[in-house]
């Protein structure tokens, strides 16, 4: 493949890993665009803060990428854009050559991703995320130092924060946040937040704690 000239949308910590990513993977990084006026003409990590999202263009670059943590941000840039979305993939990280992976993922280091497991656009497996056979990755889905046993699935816009776990075939509904250090034992519902082990709605949780004082 030859090397690719990527921007990348949003200029905060994730844009800097987004940006160390590509230049690990061997392709150059046109410049961050970010909507925020004060950083205009600012340089970050060695790299051109150049200007509002609205100035990309395929003339300044080949592709682009949204470097930006929120899921729900990154949907709504997503679907705003029309432009050619880079999926970058960390050397250090390892994906089973197999995997349908969408556009616009980035694969950190220390991920792995094993036989048979469906990644979808858009989606951060962050640092040493682990995404084993068979599971399923919505879009707009971010996985944090987080893992996914066989057979699990997050839909779109999941969070898993850090050191959360998925048992294997559990399914996680769309939207849900999994607090850290949770283990999801049964499927969650979407739009929730779930902590905890086993992992349970913090909703809930806060409605019994009123309860009990
Ligand atoms: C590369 C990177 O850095 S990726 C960054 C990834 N970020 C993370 O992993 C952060 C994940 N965030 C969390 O886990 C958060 O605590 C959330 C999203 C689950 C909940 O956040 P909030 O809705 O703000 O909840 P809040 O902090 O008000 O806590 C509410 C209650 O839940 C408890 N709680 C919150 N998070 C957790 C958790 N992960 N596990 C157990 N209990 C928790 C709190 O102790 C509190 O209990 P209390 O009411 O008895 O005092």
């Amino acid at each position: 493949m030859s090397k690719r000239n990527i921007a990348i949308i949003g200029a905060g910590g994730h844009g800097e890993v987004v940006a160390s990513v590509i230049l690990a993977a061997g392709d150059s990084v046109a410049g961050f665009y970010a909507d925020v006026p004060s950083i205009w003409g600012s340089v970050v990590a060695g790299i051109p803060v150049i200007g509002p999202i609205s100035e990309i263009s395929s003339s300044r670059c080949s592709h682009a990428i949204i470097g930006i943590g929120a899921n729900d941000a990154r949907k709504r840039i997503a679907q705003e854009l029309d432009i050619e979305w880079a999926t970058v993939m960390h050397p250090f990280s390892w994906v089973h050559p197999e995997t349908e992976i969408g556009p616009g993922t980035l694969i950190c280091a220390g991920v792995i991703v094993q036989p048979g497991a469906r990644i979808g656009s858009h989606v951060i497996l962050n640092t040493k995320a682990s995404v084993d056979h068979h599971c399923r990755v919505g879009d707009y889905a971010h996985i944090a130092v987080a893992h996914l046993a066989g057979g699990a699935s997050i839909a779109e816009g999941v969070f898993m924060a850090l050191s959360s776990t998925v048992l294997p075939k559990v399914h996680v509904g769309a939207w849900a946040t999994v607090g850290a250090g949770a283990v999801v034992k049964k499927n969650v519902e979407p739009h929730s937040t779930v902590v905890g082990n086993p992992a349970q709605s913090l909703s809930e949780l806060r409605a019994r704690h009123k309860v009990a004082h």
